[in-house]
């Protein structure tokens, strides 16, 4: 298992309160934070203060209380997107269960999710839901604008800015109850623009480096992988890639995870044009980012090596 141990990605620190635009903090942290999703799709974000251990272990004692619940009760998490609402029992991936809070940062989202769930209430799972989506769409924000910076495409992320909805999905794997090592989910690039990735405990999150070689991310209470999605590839026209990754479990204990994507509604992503010169010429058509999960869901999009390029690529 050495194979597994090194490389290591980029660990960088967002969760000093001087993490100010326009200071030189700042900029020394941006030129981490891209050349990082350059080279990997992805680093690990330290986000404690804004993310304190008290809320780590409420956010997992809530998604405890939302897996506890009757399996008729979660299937009732029914989203017109595929794969944003209940997903579970499914035979290529039988161990893994999963459930999706769509507009998560709003109020009414996490409102309406809960009383899905709790048709009685339960404040406690609506607030805490609530209040850990606002801080990562806050983590998710800093790095998109700094990505921005970079690029010199701040109005072209303003826009969708305007248009980012985000998912919370709470993740729960049955361990295989052997010691044989079971995929807890296949590997895959995420459909999403952008990822943050938060785990408990027990490991099993592998990303797949340039080398081919996969790298078992160990949790911590204080880390959050930052990933770019497939449409953040296309978006920069190529210059950050999404990376593989995939769950292994092993042994009996569960592992719970959570998943927090943002997707691009009603607006058509498009390059901006900064981006498209003769040595970069345009990579993807514009293209509607929830038209390109529903492709990614036919036979097509699920048979193609990269659904992107399948779908809008030039
Ligand atoms: O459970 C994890 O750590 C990974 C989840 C994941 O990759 C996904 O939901 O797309
Ligand atoms: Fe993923």
């Amino acid at each position: 298992m050495g194979s597994l141990t090194s490389p290591k990605l980029p660990v960088i620190d967002f969760s000093e309160e001087n993490l100010k635009p326009g200071t030189e903090y700042w900029s020394s942290i941006r030129s981490e934070a891209v050349r990082a999703l350059e080279e990997y799709g992805c680093f690990i974000a330290t986000y404690d203060n804004k993310v304190p251990l008290d809320l780590h272990n409420a956010i997992f004692r809530a998604s405890k209380e939302l897996f506890d619940l009757p399996t008729e009760t979660k299937m009732t998490n029914i989203c017109k997107t595929p794969s944003h609402g209940y997903v579970g029992q499914e035979p290529l991936v039988p161990l893994y269960e999963g459930l999706g809070i769509e507009n998560a940062t709003t109020f009414e989202g996490a409102q309406k999710f809960t009383n899905q769930m709790w048709p009685s209430g339960n404040d406690f799972f609506c607030e805490t839901a609530l209040l850990f989506s606002r801080l990562l769409a806050e983590l998710d924000q800093m790095v998109m604008r700094m990505v921005s910076e970079s690029y010199g495409i701040e109005n072209d992320y303003e826009n969708l800015l305007g248009a980012t909805s985000y998912l919370l999905r709470f993740i729960k794997y049955q361990g295989p109850q052997m010691n044989e090592k079971k995929l807890g989910l296949i590997p895959h690039t995420d459909k999403s623009f952008m990822s943050i990735l938060h785990q408990r405990q027990v490991k099993g999150l592998e990303i797949k480096m340039k080398e081919d070689e996969w790298i078992l991310i160990d949790p911590s209470p204080s880390s959050f992988i930052v990933m770019a999605g497939d449409v953040c590839m296309a978006w920069t026209n190529g210059r950050i890639e999404p990376p593989f990754h995939r769950v292994i479990m092993q042994g009996n204990e569960e592992r719970y995870s959570l998943g927090f994507f943002t997707f691009i509604r009603d607006l058509i992503v498009q390059t901006p044009k900064e981006l498209v010169d003769d040595k970069h010429p345009l990579q993807y058509k514009p293209f509607d980012h929830y038209k390109f999960i529903d492709f990614y869901y036919t036979d097509e999009g699920k048979r193609s090596k990269c659904s992107i390029k399948a779908y809008c690529g030039v």
